[in-house]
């Protein structure tokens, strides 16, 4: 089937939407004196963290949003890992901080997550940070969860009271996805490996979110007719030419004959998760501006250097 059926609910328009008015609301601080600026850091070397990094880098200079990369060795310890974070967090000039994950065993992940400052964190992974989806305040959250249902909602779907199954159950996923649909009304199952029939539950599914790292695991004998399917895996595949390709966690030329919709791999998820990324920015930027003022008085940190 070609890319340009309609069952493919595909990343890139959405994405460049979303880019568009970042844009326009980065162009607008800049001249108001505040210039937003995201930090990546990475610790060691990994393959998915490095296409992320490369997508964050270029659609930040579309968007209009200094990007910084910081490359620390995979010796790096803890406490030189929060020592760098810490100087950021007092940065006037950083608005956000993204860790790229995975990071080395020794670092742990969740003390480095608390280390950087709510006002900064962009992927809204700070315990205070996460807590907000809970409470229904929704306008920062995990990109990649936040991205997923983005692309849900451009089904026309009513998530009222929609049978919705999410596949994984990770911090930084399928948990946070689980709470954005909730706060929209949707009636949510989570699965996982303890799970005793993911495809009994799949198939029940309205709206099906795979949030897991395996390729092909989602069949078509796992999908209700009918239904959306968001597919979050990004999964590296080496061909018996090999060369390598990404896959995503469903058996797309299956499932898209029975789904109604479903996000491609690659050019579905992704590119939304990278734009989210940016719009998480400037609502820190915002947040932080807004302390700003309340502090001293001035809306233009620049003239007040
Ligand atoms: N597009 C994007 O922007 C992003 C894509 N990804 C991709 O999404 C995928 C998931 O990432 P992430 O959430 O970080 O991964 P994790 O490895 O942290 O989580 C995987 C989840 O899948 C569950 N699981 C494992 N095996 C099964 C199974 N057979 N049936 C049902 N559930 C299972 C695990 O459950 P349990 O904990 O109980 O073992 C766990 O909750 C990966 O392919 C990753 O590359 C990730 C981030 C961003
Ligand atoms: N703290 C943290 N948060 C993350 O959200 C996070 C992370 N760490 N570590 C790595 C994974 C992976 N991830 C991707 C996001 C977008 C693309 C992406 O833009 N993919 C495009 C391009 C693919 C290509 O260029 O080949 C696509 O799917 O079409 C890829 C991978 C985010 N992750």
């Amino acid at each position: 089937m070609p890319l340009d059926d309609t069952r493919y609910l595909k990343g890139g328009p959405v994405a460049a939407r979303i880019i568009a008015e970042v844009r326009a609301a980065a162009e607008k601080a800049r001249e108001e004196g505040f210039p937003p600026k995201l930090v990546s850091i990475t610790v060691g070397d990994v393959d998915a963290v490095d296409v992320y990094v490369r997508n964050q880098r270029a659609k930040a200079g579309k968007a209009g949003i200094d990007f910084e990369e910081r490359r620390l060795p995979a010796e790096t310890t803890a406490g030189e890992l929060e020592a760098a974070i810490h100087g950021m967090n007092a940065d006037p000039r950083v608005t956000g901080i993204i860790i790229q994950r995975p990071v080395p065993v020794h670092i742990p992940i969740k003390a480095i997550q608390a280390a950087i400052h709510p006002l900064k964190d962009v992927e809204g992974m700070h315990p205070a940070s996460i807590g907000n989806i809970v409470y229904n305040q929704l306008d920062l959250a995990p990109c990649t969860a936040a991205a997923s249902v983005e692309l849900l909602k451009e089904t026309g779907m009513d998530l009222k009271g929609l049978e919705v199954v999410v596949v994984g159950h990770s911090e930084i996923v399928g948990k946070p996805i689980a709470f954005l649909l909730m706060s929209e009304g949707a009636t949510v199952t989570v699965c996982h490996h303890m799970t005793r029939s993911v495809a009994a539950h799949a198939r029940r599914a309205d709206a099906l979110f795979v949030a897991v790292g395996k390729p092909r695991l989602i069949k078509a004998d796992m999908v209700k007719p009918g239904a959306a399917v968001i597919d979050i895996g990004i999964n590296s595949e080496t061909l018996p030419d090999g060369s390598t390709r990404i896959v995503g966690d469903v058996d797309t030329d299956s499932v898209k004959e029975v789904a109604s919709w479903i996000t491609p791999v690659p050019g579905g998820v992704g590119p939304v998760t990278v734009s989210i990324l940016l719009r998480n920015t400037m609502v820190a930027l915002n947040r932080q501006r807004a302390l700003y003022e309340a502090t001293y008085g001035t809306s233009n940190r620049i003239a007040a250097e």
